[in-house]
């Protein structure tokens, strides 16, 4: 075989013959010059074989022709920020959990893949997924999952309330700036869980939960799910004081109540939590996407567009819909449908803050930024969420937007026109906003490594293409 070039990356694959492992698997890959797909040495730590590969998608790319309106309704599916903690909270029960409109994403299957590795059974298929978590027999998180999905974390409360014991390593930084998870050991702690950390693992063990104060020093969207999960069947009541407000927190409440858990408060800053001795089998339909929804008005907004969101809470996106409004858009509400009809170019708005819920979104300040950088005047961003939140800035300067950054503000010069180009997503969030960016931009845009995107928005070419779009993938 002429070897062309060499890739090195994670992804989890179905090892062949009678190999019944399933787990994530370190493979390199050599391209053949005629065909990109040819021949993957997998490693893990079991085995090394190699496989012909001829379905793996090695680079995926969207390619993108700008200047169409988007037109259309679109639906939105279930969120990524609601069924992650959920899909670890089944684990609590010991029994059968059905979970109804989970989105297909890599997180999504990431987590499936963890709960796997611990004993649980599990199937997905046509949005829901089924977890039986009767089986669990092991503590421990296998360490390149956790390193895959900062949201492995998650799996700390589930284990310590339904086990008293879980082994997971550090999920480690990401993309958008350090992670710590000092917050979450802090809450853990107070409810009586031991824990030693050595060598980037945290062996946590506890005989009894017990209930307690958790004061939160700052309202942790995941540290709050992970103290109500653990507080779900301590011995006495848990209240967490400066809890997250987030919709994905009441969403996780209200998949805890189904299950039976005695729990109250989400949505508030003071959630309370009396424990359980047994919970029970459960069905649960994931929330609406807030952030896919915000994403797809800010697309609709940049092309000049008429589009009907539907399957989409109009509440949790307040905050995107009032600075939509401000910059010029329609916004109808009605149910569960969003309605927006965009200007030919909008106004600058002049302060996005991002803030804990109900204030804007870090993850919708990249797609945001994009809108900002064609709109009549100067904008400006803080991102106060995240230290490393602005790496799209550079791939959309190269679109020809004018945008400049002090420390944590971002200052946004409206361009008329954006031209296409060769952009790279660097994270999620960032990603989706090249993709709107393209949309709008005078020729072609190429925005690679959309792995990325993946993580977050499923299908994500094939909605903006159902509302009009030109765009494309490449594998
Ligand atoms: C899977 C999921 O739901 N992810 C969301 C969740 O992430 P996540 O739960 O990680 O976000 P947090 O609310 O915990 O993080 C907010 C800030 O607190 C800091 N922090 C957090 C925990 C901790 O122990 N110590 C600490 O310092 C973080 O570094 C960050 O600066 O909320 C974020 C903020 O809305 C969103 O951007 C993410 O999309
Ligand atoms: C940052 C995000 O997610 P995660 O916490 O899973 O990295 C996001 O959804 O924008």
């Amino acid at each position: 075989m002429h070897l062309k070039g060499e890739d090195k990356y994670s992804h989890t694959v179905t090892p062949p013959g009678n190999m019944h492992i399933m787990s994530n698997i370190l493979c390199f890959a050599f391209f053949d010059e005629s065909e990109l797909t040819q021949n993957v040495i997998c490693i893990d730590s079991m085995s090394i074989y190699v496989q012909d590969f001829q379905e793996v998608k090695y680079v995926s790319k969207f390619v993108i022709h700008g200047g169409n309106k988007l037109h259309g309704e679109i639906r939105i599916g279930g969120a990524k920020n609601a069924v992650l903690p959920i899909l670890a909270a089944t684990i609590l029960s010991g029994k059968e959990s059905i979970l109804r409109d989970c989105p297909n994403l890599k997180d999504v299957h990431t987590m499936i893949e963890i709960l796997r590795s611990v004993g649980c059974k599990i199937s997905f298929q046509d949005s829901v997924i089924v977890v039986d978590s009767s089986t669990l027999y092991s503590h421990e998180i296998p360490e390149s999952l956790v390193r895959e999905m900062r949201s492995s974390i998650f799996l700390m409360g589930p284990m310590l309330g339904r086990c008293g014991k879980i082994k997971i390593s550090y999920p480690g930084g990401c993309e958008i700036g350090p992670r710590p998870i000092d917050l979450h050991i802090k809450a853990l702690k107070a409810l009586g869980v031991q824990i030693t950390e050595a060598h980037g693992f945290l062996e946590c063990e506890v005989q009894k939960l017990k209930g307690c104060e958790i004061h939160l020093d700052y309202p942790s969207v995941g540290a709050t799910e992970n103290a109500m999960l653990a507080a779900a069947m301590a011995e006495g009541t848990t209240r967490i004081i400066n809890a997250a407000k987030e919709p994905e927190i009441v969403d996780l409440q209200n998949f805890m109540l189904k299950m039976g858990a005695k729990i109250y408060g989400a949505g508030t800053s003071e959630i309370v939590i009396e424990g359980v001795k047994e919970l029970k089998r459960a069905e649960y339909k994931i929330m609406p996407d807030r952030i896919v929804t915000g994403t797809m008005l800010a697309a609709g907004a940049i092309t000049g567009g008429y589009i009907v969101v539907t399957n989409a809470i109009p509440s949790h996106v307040q905050p995107v819909v009032s600075k939509l409004k401000e910059c010029g858009c329609l916004i109808l509400e009605k149910g569960n449908t969003l309605t927006l009809k965009a200007p030919e170019r909008v106004k600058a708005v002049d302060m996005i803050k991002t803030l804990p819920y109900p204030g804007f979104p870090t993850d919708m300040q990249a797609q945001f930024m994009a809108l900002m950088t064609v709109a009549k005047g100067t904008s400006f961003f803080t991102e106060t969420i995240f230290e490393n939140r602005y790496k799209h800035v550079d791939e959309l300067v190269r679109m020809g937007a004018k945008i400049k950054i002090d420390g944590r503000v971002a200052v946004v010069k409206g361009v008329p026109k954006l031209t296409g180009a060769k952009v790279c997503a660097k994270d999620l969030r960032g990603g989706a906003a090249l993709v709107i960016a393209g949309l709008a931009a005078e020729g072609e845009t190429t925005v690679e490594d959309i792995i990325h995107i993946e993580r977050g928005y499923e299908q994500f070419d094939k909605m903006l293409e159902q509302l009009g779009a030109h765009i494309y993938r490449i594998q």
